[in-house]
């Protein structure tokens, strides 16, 4: 299968040398052209433009920042919409929020092509060792055709049914993740600051009921304050404004999500949007000063 990949960032470069790996023939295109150089290196392709990728593939799978870039690779000059057309798919794995996946898949299908939201639960490791959940709505058939891929990126995929579940799925997903970060966070340094080891407590956290994935794996770089990013702060920052959105629309009461976001608008203030989320861990360290008022 001849697979186009759009935005080869943390994600997108290890989900394409899967596929790679794995035998598929895989174009490539990415804003930043360096960044295709290891893609190459493994037997990728390169496209200058995303329309360039769409002519060639007849599936091509984008994996951007956020709903400006996912928006701006689908409309802008040279983008998706120049190339897509009856026969071909779209497969956009960002995350991004509901309103923006309609209308990409507006104007794909407006064109005759089929579109299909992808989100993924799952980070860096997960991505390079094909251990993704995919969180996939849209179009049934593309669904059903891109299986294969799917198979190589992730270790289960779920079909949500029409256009924006996918989104909204993902971001409900992240809010919970963001706020227990937090709450992570606040524990270890109330460990701390009460005279406690911190080993200890992610020693006794990860044989009780609270044990976890996420604690157990960034707990330890994070009591060394080392914050190598796999899931970028800036990125899980975008994630909680989504899912408050999205609150907000519901008119569903999030206050503990509300926190976390705050946590992690201030981490970025303090420029670790770049490092890994569990770097809101910094934010919370520093004593709150309105509080004293
Ligand atoms: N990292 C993770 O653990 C996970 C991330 N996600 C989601 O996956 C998506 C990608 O994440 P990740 O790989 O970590 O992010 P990165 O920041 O590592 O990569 C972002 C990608 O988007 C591209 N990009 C950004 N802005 C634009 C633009 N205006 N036009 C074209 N391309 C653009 C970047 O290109 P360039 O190289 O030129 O900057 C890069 O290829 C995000 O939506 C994120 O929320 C989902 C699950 C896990
Ligand atoms: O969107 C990012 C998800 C990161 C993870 O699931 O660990």
């Amino acid at each position: 299968m001849e697979v186009g990949f759009l935005g080869l960032g943390i994600m997108g470069k290890a989900m394409s040398l899967n596929l790679l790996r794995h035998g598929f023939k895989v174009t490539v295109w990415n804003r930043t052209v360096s960044r295709c150089d290891v893609l190459v290196e493994h037997g990728a392709s390169v496209a200058e433009t995303p329309a360039a990728v769409i002519k060639k593939c007849k599936y091509t799978i984008a994996m951007l920042s956020d709903p400006s870039a996912a928006l701006s690779v689908v409309f802008d000059k040279d983008g998706v919409l120049e190339e897509i057309c009856s026969g071909k798919g779209y497969i956009d794995m960002s995350t991004v929020d509901s309103d923006t996946s309609s209308k990409i898949s507006e104007a794909i299908t407006g064109k005759g092509g089929y579109f299909l939201e992808a989100p993924v639960s799952g980070s860096k490791k997960p991505a390079e060792d094909g251990q993704l959940v995919i969180l996939a709505a849209g179009e049934k058939a593309l669904y059903d055709e891109v299986i294969p891929a799917f198979d190589v990126l992730g270790k289960k995929s779920f079909f949500l049914g029409k256009v924006g579940n996918g989104a909204k799925m993902k971001l409900v997903v992240n809010m919970i993740m963001g706020s227990m970060m937090n709450a992570f966070s606040e524990g270890l340094v109330l460990a701390e600051r009460s005279g406690l080891s911190q080993q200890t407590l992610l020693d006794i956290v990860d044989l009780g009921g609270i044990a976890n994935p996420m604690f157990k794996q960034k707990g330890p770089a994070m009591i060394q304050s080392k914050f190598p990013p796999a899931f970028p702060l800036k990125h899980q920052q975008k994630d909680m404004r989504l899912a408050l959105a999205l609150g907000d629309e519901n008119a569903v009461s999030m206050p503990v999500a509300a926190a976390a976001n705050e946590a992690f608008k201030k981490a970025r203030s303090l420029g670790l949007g770049d490092n890994d989320f569990s770097a809101v861990y910094e934010a919370v360290k520093i004593p709150d000063c309105s509080a004293d008022a």
